[in-house]
């Protein structure tokens, strides 16, 4: 086992995100004290389920305890309340305790589900996130945002609600099939756009070996991503300041994609978020705030991966009007006016207070319609 620790600090409490190997090997050493019962209740995907589960049996088993296994099927579409109320009388069932820690094993789907009902579970229980893909190890496990989807939008029902443990394990990115793999990269190269030109550049040079199975890259890439943004979280925990929706680069843009599609799995979440980067950086050109080449560099650097960077290439049959529409839903939204991630170049986004969705709109439909 070999792990570097970065403590989440937030008013008076902290947790620690350990990031390594054999972390899911190791989760009943790792865990502790935080597991205080004989019978633990995980919850997982399909997928990580068949993958995964034997490891995290043994790993209980090695300390005398077992696990209580809810499996749900894997994708988007899982974050719903039907599921809410699944993992909720699952956990009714198992007779979880407020003091108690349950396990949610598995992206950035699970990790936000599973959360969400330890938040409400009798007004809040514990859980440990154990991130199995890229982008929940890079993102979704820090900080707190829970959440599930509905009709009308992403995320829009939720809970700030912090684990007590994240064990990031690069070793279970093994399985990870590239696609996801690419995903997750989306959230990676955010970090270096918020505020942190070098590691953009760290991104163009070592982003392909690192999506190509490089383990100590991997490790890298994990590792600077959870120090960004356990200090933004730090900060900022319920983004009341504006500090942590810098996190939200290319949201507002790639949560109307994702609504569109229907989360219909056609475009995933951090692919969405590239093509949204892509498109908040366009817009700051738009409004003369940042250089083209600047734009287009990002532009490049998600297609050198294979990722779509251009709204065009979707083929949407929609316009710019409709996105714009999405984002009303959007939960930055304040008394009227949407605020948007900017840029003035790379590593120096901004919140702009300034800007009219009728303008987005027409930014958009000239996107759509752009030559690719
Ligand atoms: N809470 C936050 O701060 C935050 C941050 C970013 C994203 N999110 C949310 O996270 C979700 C996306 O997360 P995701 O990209 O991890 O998606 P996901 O959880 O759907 O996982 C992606 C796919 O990979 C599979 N998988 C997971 N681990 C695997 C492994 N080790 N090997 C093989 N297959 C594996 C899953 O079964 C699934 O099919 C979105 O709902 C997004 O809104 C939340
Ligand atoms: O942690 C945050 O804050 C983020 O914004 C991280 C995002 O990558 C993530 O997708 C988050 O769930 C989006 O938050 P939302 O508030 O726009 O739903
Ligand atoms: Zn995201």
């Amino acid at each position: 086992m070999n792990a570097a620790v970065f403590p989440v600090s937030l008013a008076g409490r902290s947790y620690e995100v350990r990031v390594g190997t054999g972390l899911l090997a190791g989760l009943g050493h790792q865990a502790g004290a935080l597991l205080r019962k004989p019978v633990v209740p995980v919850v997982t995907d399909e997928i990580v389920a068949s993958l995964w589960r034997d490891t995290l049996d043994a790993s209980l088993a090695a300390v005398g305890k077992k696990a209580s296994w809810l499996v749900l099927p894997s994708g988007e579409a899982t974050k719903s309340w039907a599921n809410l109320e699944k993992v909720c009388d699952f956990l009714l069932a198992e007779g979880v305790e407020r003091g108690d820690h349950i396990v949610a094993l598995g992206g950035g789907v699970i990790g936000d589900l599973t959360g969400f009902a330890a938040s409400v579970l009798k007004r809040g229980c514990g859980f440990i996130q154990v991130p199995t893909t890229l982008l929940a190890q890079v993102d979704s496990s820090v900080g707190g945002k829970t959440a599930i989807n509905t009709a009308a939008g992403k995320n829009l029902i939720g809970a700030f609600h912090q684990p007590g443990l994240v064990l990031a394990d690069i070793d279970v990115l093994a399985t990870l099939p590239p696609r996801e793999l690419r995903a997750g990269y989306a959230e990676v190269v955010k970090y270096g756009l918020i505020d942190d030109a070098d590691f953009f550049d760290w991104c163009e040079v070592h982003g392909p070996d690192m999506l190509a199975g490089d383990e100590e890259l991997r490790t890298e890439a994990v590792r600077r991503s959870v120090e960004a943004k356990a200090r933004v979280v730090a900060q900022d925990e319920r983004e009341t300041t504006g500090a942590r929706a810098l996190l939200n680069l290319g949201h507002t843009f790639g949560h109307a994609l994702e609504a569109e599609l229907g989360y219909s799995g056609r475009l995933l979440h951090g692919e969405a978020v590239a093509i949204g980067m892509v498109l908040a950086a366009r817009y700051s050109v738009r409004r003369g705030e940042m250089h083209r080449q600047d734009a287009e560099r990002i532009a490049a650097h998600f297609r050198s991966v294979d990722m779509i960077a251009d709204v065009a290439a979707l083929g949407l049959d929609c316009d710019g009007r409709r996105l714009a529409d999405h984002m009303l839903h959007d939960k930055k939204m304040d008394a009227g006016t949407l605020p948007f991630l900017l840029m003035r170049g790379i590593g120096k986004t901004y919140l702009a207070k300034d800007v009219a969705l009728d303008d987005v709109a027409e930014f958009l439909d000239a996107e759509l319609k752009r030559e690719v």
